[in-house]
Parts: C-alpha cells; sequence; structure tokens
C-alpha cells in the first residue's frame, strides 16, 4: 500500500472514532468576538499551529489590538480550542462570578489533559486539599519551621557544596529542583517518608511524567484527538502512580485507622500523629471535607495529584528570580543588597528557626515579585469555563454561550505601560517602600509577593487565587537567604533567553552559575 493511503488510512482509524465518540469540542467561539489574526478558516488552523512558538506574540498582539480598548478576542489554542481572552476591565467581573456561572475545574483538567491522564479525578478531594492549604499553609509556618529548616540547609549545602578552598559549577534549574523538592517533601510527607528513596523517586517520576505528558497532550495534541492518544500518554503516568501509592496507600490507611480508634477511645483526632500535610489532609475529611470518600488509594492519588501544584511553579519562580538577579546590571548591586539584607536578619541560628524573620526581607520580596511580573510562567491566566445554561454577557456587551473557555492575558497586562512605569525594565525593588533616596529606580507602588490584585494575576486571583502562594513565598526567602549568606555566587553577565513553549514561559533550563562556599 502507496504511504499516503497508509497515513490517511491510520488517520482515519484515531480521528474517526474519535469525532464520534467523543466528538464534542471544548469550548466556543462566538461569533460576536473578533479572531486575532487574518479571518479565514485556513488561516486559524496555521495560527493554530503556529500557537506553539508564537503564544506569545500571537496573545500580545491581540492585546494590544482588542483588550486595550476594553474588548475580547478569540485566539485558537495550538490544540483547535478556541479561547475568549477578556481584557484587564473585565478581571474583577470575572473572578467575582460564582463556581455555578464560571468554573476553573473543568477548563484546567482539559487544557493541561489531566482529565485523560487522570480520569479517575474525583470532585470532592480538591475542595479538602484546597482548604488544608488555606489552613495550615497561609500564615502559621512556626509548627513547621525547625523541620523545614533543617532539610533546607542540609539541601544547600549537600547541591552547592561546602568545600571553601574551590569554585563550584552547578546547574541552577537542576540545584533549585533539588533544594525545593527536597524542603517542601519534608514539610508534606515527614520523615521518614521524605528520606525513603524508593518513594522518593517514583513519588518525582510520578510528579515529572503528569506535568510532561500533561504540558504535551494540552499544547500539542489536537482536542478531537486526546481521547484516544490520551490512553498511550497514561501509561508513564499509571506506572509512577502504581509504584508510588504502594508507599503512600498504606501510610493513608494506618493514620485513617488510628483515627477511628481514637474517635471510639474519645481521644482527640489527629493526637500523637506526625504534624504533617497527611495528617491534616485526613483531619479534614473526617470533618466532612471529603464528600462520598472513596478508598484510601484514591485519596492517597488525589494527595499525590493535587501536591503537585506545590512544586513546579516555586521551583520555576527561585530559578527565575535568582536568573535575573544575577544576570543584572552588577553595578546596580542588586544581589549584594540581597545578601545585605539576608545578614542583617540572619545573625544567629536562632533567627533561621523563627518563621517570622522571613517577613523582614522587603528588597528580596519584592525582587521575587518583579520576576513574576516581568515573566509570570503562564501567560494566561484566570481560565474559567462558562457553564450556566444562559451563558453570561461580559461588561462589554458581548454575550458568551455555554461551554466558552475565557480567560485573560496575564502577561500582557503585567507589561502594560499603563499600571507599571518602565515595564519592560528590570527593576526589582520597585514594590518597595522606599523611605529613604536610594540608587535603586522607584517606580511602582509598595507591594508584597503575595499580593494579588487585577494588575498582578501570577497566582490568580479572587476565591481561587494560590492558596499556596504565602508558603512558596516563605520557602524561596529561606532558600535565597541562605544562600546570600553562606555562599559567594558570581554574575552571570547577559540573561539566558526565556524559553517559550505554547503558554508557558520558563528559564533556560542549562544555566550554570559559580558558586563556592563563605
Ligand atoms: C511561586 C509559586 C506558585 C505560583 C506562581 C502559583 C500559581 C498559581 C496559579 C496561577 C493558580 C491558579 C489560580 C486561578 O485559577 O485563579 C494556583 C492555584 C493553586 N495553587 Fe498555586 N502557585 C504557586 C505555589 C503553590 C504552592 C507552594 C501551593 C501549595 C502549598 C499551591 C497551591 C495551589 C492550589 C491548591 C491552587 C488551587 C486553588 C483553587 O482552585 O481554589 N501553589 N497557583
Amino acid at each position: 500500500m502507496p504511504y499516503p493511503a497508509i497515513i490517511i488510512y491510520i488517520l482515519g482509524l484515531v480521528v474517526l472514532p474519535s469525532f464520534i465518540f467523543w466528538g464534542k469540542r471544548p469550548s466556543k467561539s462566538p461569533p460576536q468576538v473578533k479572531w486575532v489574526g487574518k479571518p479565514g478558516f485556513f488561516m486559524r488552523i496555521w495560527l493554530s499551529l503556529r500557537g506553539i512558538d508564537e503564544r506569545f506574540d500571537q496573545i500580545r498582539h491581540g492585546y494590544r489590538k482588542f483588550n486595550a480598548k476594553g474588548l475580547p478576542f478569540i485566539i485558537s489554542d495550538s490544540t483547535f480550542i478556541p479561547l475568549v481572552v477578556t481584557p484587564p476591565e473585565h478581571v474583577k467581573w470575572l473572578i467575582g462570578k460564582p463556581d455555578h456561572i464560571l468554573t476553573q475545574r473543568t477548563v484546567i483538567r482539559e487544557l493541561l489533559g489531566f482529565k485523560y491522564l487522570l480520569p479517575d479525578l474525583h470532585h470532592g478531594l480538591d475542595v479538602a486539599f484546597t482548604d488544608v492549604v488555606r489552613r495550615h499553609m497561609t500564615r502559621d509556618f512556626g509548627k513547621f519551621q525547625e523541620a523545614l529548616y533543617d532539610e533546607l540547609h542540609q539541601a544547600i549545602d549537600e547541591t552547592l557544596g561546602l568545600d571553601q578552598s574551590s569554585q563550584r559549577q552547578v546547574c541552577l534549574p537542576k540545584a533549585m529542583e533539588t533544594i525545593v523538592q527536597r524542603s517542601i517533601d519534608r514539610v508534606v510527607f515527614g520523615l521518614p517518608l521524605c528520606r525513603d528513596n524508593g518513594y522518593v523517586r517514583s513519588w518525582r517520576k510520578f510528579n515529572n511524567s503528569l506535568a510532561i505528558m500533561g504540558v504535551i497532550l494540552g499544547l500539542i495534541v489536537p482536542w478531537f484527538l486526546r481521547p484516544f492518544l490520551g490512553w498511550f500518554f497514561r501509561i508513564p503516568v499509571e506506572f509512577w502512580r502504581r509504584r508510588s501509592l504502594k508507599y503512600l496507600t498504606p501510610i493513608f490507611q494506618e493514620r485513617s485507622k488510628q483515627m477511628e480508634e481514637q474517635k471510639r477511645k474519645g481521644i482527640p483526632i489527629g493526637s500523637d500523629m506526625p504534624d504533617d500535610f497527611i495528617t491534616w489532609y485526613l483531619q479534614a475529611g473526617r470533618n466532612g471535607r471529603f464528600h462520598n470518600p472513596p478508598d484510601y488509594s484514591t485519596i492517597a492519588m488525589h494527595f499525590h495529584f493535587f501536591c503537585i501544584s506545590f512544586y513546579k511553579s516555586t521551583i520555576m519562580t527561585g530559578t527565575s528570580a535568582m536568573l535575573d538577579l544575577l544576570s543584572a546590571d552588577p553595578t546596580m548591586g542588586y544581589w549584594e543588597k540581597i545578601i545585605e539584607e539576608a545578614m542583617t536578619e540572619y545573625q544567629t541560628e536562632g533567627d533561621w528557626l523563627e518563621a517570622r524573620t522571613v517577613s523582614k526581607l522587603p528588597y528580596l520580596d519584592s525582587a521575587l515579585r518583579e520576576t513574576l511580573r516581568r515573566n509570570p510562567m503562564n501567560i494566561r491566566g484566570i481560565p474559567r469555563e462558562i457553564i450556566s445554561k444562559e451563558g453570561v454577557t461580559l461588561p462589554s456587551g458581548t454575550h458568551l454561550p455555554q461551554g466558552t473557555f475565557v480567560t485573560t492575558a496575564v502577561d500582557s497586562l503585567q507589561n502594560d505601560k499603563r499600571f507599571y512605569e518602565n515595564p519592560e525594565e528590570y527593576q526589582p525593588f520597585r514594590f518597595v517602600a522606599h523611605s529613604e533616596s536610594t540608587a535603586w529606580p522607584q517606580a511602582g507602588e509598595a507591594t508584597s509577593f503575595t499580593t494579588t490584585n487585577d494588575k498582578f494575576l501570577a497566582f490568580g486571583y479572587g476565591r481561587h487565587g494560590c492558596p499556596g502562594r504565602w508558603f512558596a513565598s516563605h520557602v524561596l526567602k529561606l532558600v535565597f537567604a541562605y544562600i546570600a549568606i553562606h555562599y559567594d555566587v558570581q554574575h552571570i553577565g547577559k540573561p539566558p533567553p526565556k524559553i517559550r513553549f505554547g503558554d508557558f514561559t520558563i528559564p533556560s533550563l542549562a544555566t550554570t552559575i559559580t558558586v563556592r562556599r563563605k
């Protein structure tokens, strides 16, 4: 059989069943909203295909042409899913709508491919998870500060080295990954699980395979092929999920049994148990936050799945912020100011064990925010699906039907001259309240890293804004302060180009830095 015939035959076998059995395109393209780019069916297909490497420019173009005039526009996702991008004026309206009108759950699962990689995701369990993050990981870090610092400083010492006599070349993204992962693992899983090599390996593989497969499926595979190809993408995810659950499920089972026993004996539930995320999650479940509780393995699997939100964004933000500081003009003295500030606040071992010390680092806080302002990890944000039957009418008067996916151009908005002075310039201390005259540019209002508003959407905004941002900020500040005090780190000259892939902007993965223990 000639090759073209074979290709057509295979495509027919794959595409047709996909259309027939699952063939409802996610999202709609309301006729009254304009598309970005030239009109026409084939042009839209072309723009969709170019979305992988040109999404950044496409969105910035649409933002200037439509959003800047208060109008929405449509871009076609690289997987041919149309997305309505709403202007900055609509952000408050968007986040104010209740979940039964606009939901973020379905759209995230479709756009990141989770719907196909973990089809048994249980809606009730994520509410419990978000509750636990809100309750235990927003303010009171004192209860795990000692454990966190213990793991974090060991991870940094081992990764960057203790030899004071010679310099060491370190791959920054890899080092940040190891340090942040170990630190967070200690808080989430506690000892001894966080040091069990077998578990840690399979958990990381599960985490990575889900992230990689999710990004490929969500950014490259057209929507009509996902239900079919999703089965193949699931293979590594399923493999590592089973492996890691072999360790985790018995712990969930054991602690649940203990809690049952405590309830029978009238002892406070959760007492005498490790004060970690597993216990908090099970406690939340017992307090009625697991609706129709499934079996332990499913609960443990969800736990793993949700925990993924802890890691990648924190690692990427840490890597980008460090690269921004080290590649800025050395004469500005940005990194040196971070060192000075850290040395002032961390003078004794006790300062490291006091969780509140991190709140005394305004310059570092501002530098982290500036990095996320200039380069939010996802150039789009606040994704929502309209689920009310009647659809919704945007403040601009445009009606959008049920099923439409809407989103906001986070990167363009955070780099808009109307909202930030000289937005293209890296000014790490632009958010510091300047009481004295300094050598640094002073544009912008004093705001903290974790403050969300309609001009800073890198953590989302409103009811579903990231509840883990205080924890991420806490971990990153400890990591930066420890490195600043204990290591000589060389400036790296010209900033390495960022990787832009579909909707994501991530730091160059191969950048090395030169360090020496002080
Ligand atoms: C710098 C690191 C981080 C960034 C940039 C980030 C960013 C985000 C963004 C953009 C959202 C979506 C908000 C929306 O849909 O409106 C989100 C949601 C979420 N994040 Fe984070 N995040 C980070 C770290 C963390 C950490 C460390 C945790 C856990 C401790 C966490 C837990 C969550 C959870 C549970 C949600 C879902 C909230 C909900 O649906 O109500 N994140 N995050």
